[in-house]
């Protein structure tokens, strides 16, 4: 009777046999330490006596700041031999944790854990708590105290040593892909960053280095890589600090990426203030060592993080900022995700599960992901606007037409050709007789048109090869190579004439604009009576404006040629 007694309230023994790995969640019974810590003996006493909650999901999840908690579960081998298993609490930030194993009435062995013990001194030098024991033949009460100030979330694994081995190295092949996957676009974004100088690609680049540290530090790799003899002390600190590297740098990353101090300052000025002040409270927090008082400045920091990045993708929407929506969906995304992974972890509403406890690590990656298709957008959008720029650098943009620096640069090639062959080239500069009074009587858009028409008139009296460019305000300027001076004389002659009949009216009458030309050029390529060189070029535009000049100065709409010209030493 006494027997059956003690095991109404234990539930049935996990047959071993039929068990080489699984979460014991679901064959867990356990109770809270309200009054005060209790020895082991009470706490046996209290699982035969007293009602238990049993567990529903793969990890006991309580919520945070929570009582010290008592568990237990029994293990059946009902094999011949004993049992090599392997016992672990998959969550790295518990701080204390102890097992007692008992078989037979009798107390096997007892064993200490959690990051409250300093690395060393763990049963397994391990990122979280977890020990190997062989559970001899028949049944074996495995009893644990749980003790923690961070999330209760106690998901209790209990694998052959075999299959725990091959848990640690899917899990590693898993962070593996999903650090490797970080870590390179990480350094991409941080070698485009030296390379072109723009402060997102290296804002984005630290943001993902800072989530990869994040997320080391919270899975316990990184004290297990780096930091595995700092102590507990330093530990803790360093995984506050290193919590809010990636929301500091990610704020920034969206601040400067979105411009959001073009149109929403008290939103940009307010995040800059936030990424000042809460390190700097922890950094207070670290000089007075309230760890307490620093880490829920980070936790308070981490969950604005989304928050501000969801509000800053919202005001980029309102303002038509290219990517805003892709933004507020990765920022959405992660948001989902980390709330999933923060609700599983403190107990509410959504099931423990690997699923559930990675899914903030799936969402970053995902935010990633589409954070860094944004910017190869916007690398797309810079290039396509500096292919514009460059364009403009050479065009003039009411007429299209080259202006002064697009003239030389497409000239230059034709008359270093020509001046090597010895052939002819010629000038023609081009001003618009008293342009200054159709601005004046019908306005300046009607002067533009005018340009525009003596532009396309220009364009349409050149021959293939010949240059023409916007030369000043209302001046133009036609390059003709293979032109002896003779032939452009013939050639501005019937430019003349085509502006002189550019149909256009203006306040309903006929509008009749014409020009002034001077030209310039070689004749058997000798120039001045010399042969061709270079610098002719620019003595023939001189000469050229001159030409014109005396062309205004005896009646205006002629062409005049520079042998009228008696000085040419400019
Ligand atoms: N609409 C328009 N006007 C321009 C532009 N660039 C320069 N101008 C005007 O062109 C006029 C040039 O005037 P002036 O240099 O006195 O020349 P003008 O009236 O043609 O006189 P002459 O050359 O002596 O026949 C000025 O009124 C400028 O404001 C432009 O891009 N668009």
């Amino acid at each position: 009777m006494l027997i059956q007694v003690s095991f109404v309230s234990v539930a049935e023994p996990v047959d071993l046999s039929r068990l080489s790995h699984g979460s014991m969640g679901k064959h867990i019974e356990y109770f809270r330490e309200r009054d005060g810590k209790i020895s082991l003996q009470q706490a046996r006493q209290k699982f035969q006596t007293e009602e238990l909650t049993k567990g529903t999901s793969h990890s006991i999840s309580l919520g945070i700041g929570v009582d010290p908690v008592w568990m237990t579960f029994s293990i059946n081998n009902t094999t011949a031999e004993a049992l090599l298993y392997r016992l672990s609490v998959e969550t790295p930030w518990i701080d204390y944790i102890d097992t007692w194993l008992i078989h037979n009435g009798e107390v096997l062995t007892h064993v200490k854990g959690g990051d409250g013990v300093a690395f060393a001194k763990r049963p397994m030098q391990y990122r979280y708590y977890a020990f190997e024991h062989a559970y001899p033949v028949g049944v074996t009460q495995v009893i644990m105290r749980v003790e923690t100030k961070g999330p209760m979330a106690l998901p209790v694994q209990f694998n052959s040593v075999e299959k725990a081995i091959s848990r640690d190295i899917a899990s590693g092949y898993q962070f593996g892909a999903l650090y490797g996957i970080m870590v390179a676009l990480a350094l991409y974004n941080l070698v485009l960053f030296a390379f072109i100088r723009r402060r997102e690609y290296g804002l984005y680049g630290l943001y993902l280095v800072g989530f990869v540290l994040n997320s080391l530090s919270y899975t316990g790799q990184l004290h297990t890589i780096f930091t595995a003899d700092f102590g507990p002390y330093f530990q803790d600190w360093v995984d506050i600090f290193l919590m809010i590297t990636y929301s500091v740098a990610g704020l920034h990353f969206g601040r400067s990426l979105l411009q959001t101090i073009d149109y929403a300052p008290k939103l940009d000025a307010f995040i800059v203030r936030t990424t000042i002040y809460i390190p700097l409270g922890m950094l207070i927090g670290l000089v007075f060592n309230q760890l307490l008082f620093a880490m829920a400045l980070s936790f308070l920091l981490n969950s604005c993080f989304v928050l501000l990045f969801i509000a800053m993708g919202v005001k980029a929407l309102y303002a038509k900022k290219p990517f805003a929506m892709i933004f507020i969906l990765s920022s959405v995304t992660a948001a989902i995700c980390i709330t999933v992974s923060t609700l599983a972890v403190a107990g509410i509403l959504v099931p423990y599960n690997d699923y559930t406890f990675k899914a903030i690590e799936v969402g970053m990656a995902f935010e990633a992901i589409l954070l860094a298709s944004i910017l190869a957008r916007q690398f797309r959008v810079a290039q396509l606007e500096k292919v514009v720029a460059e364009k403009f650098a050479h065009t003039d943009p009411l007429t299209q037409l080259n202006n002064r620096r697009g003239f030389y640069g497409s000239t230059k090639s034709t008359r270093q050709q020509i001046v090597r062959n010895g052939r002819d080239i010629s000038v023609v500069l081009i001003d618009l007789d008293a342009f200054k009074s159709v601005n004046d009587i019908y306005g300046h858009s009607k002067g533009d048109e005018v340009l525009e028409s003596v532009a396309q008139a220009i364009v349409q009296t050149c021959r293939k090869g010949d240059i023409s460019a916007r030369w000043g305000g209302e001046e133009f300027i036609i390059f003709l190579p293979e032109t002896s001076q003779k032939s452009a004389m013939i050639q501005a002659e019937r430019l003349r004439a085509a502006i002189e009949a550019i149909d256009l009216t203006a306040q309903g009458e006929a509008l009749t604009v014409t020009a002034s030309i001077g030209v310039a050029g070689s004749t058997d390529g000798q120039y001045c009576n010399e042969p061709l060189s270079l610098n002719s070029f620019e003595t023939m535009i001189n000469a050229a404006d001159k030409a014109l000049y005396e062309a205004k100065n005896s009646g205006k709409n002629q062409v005049i040629e520079q042998t009228a010209i008696t000085d040419f030493s400019i």
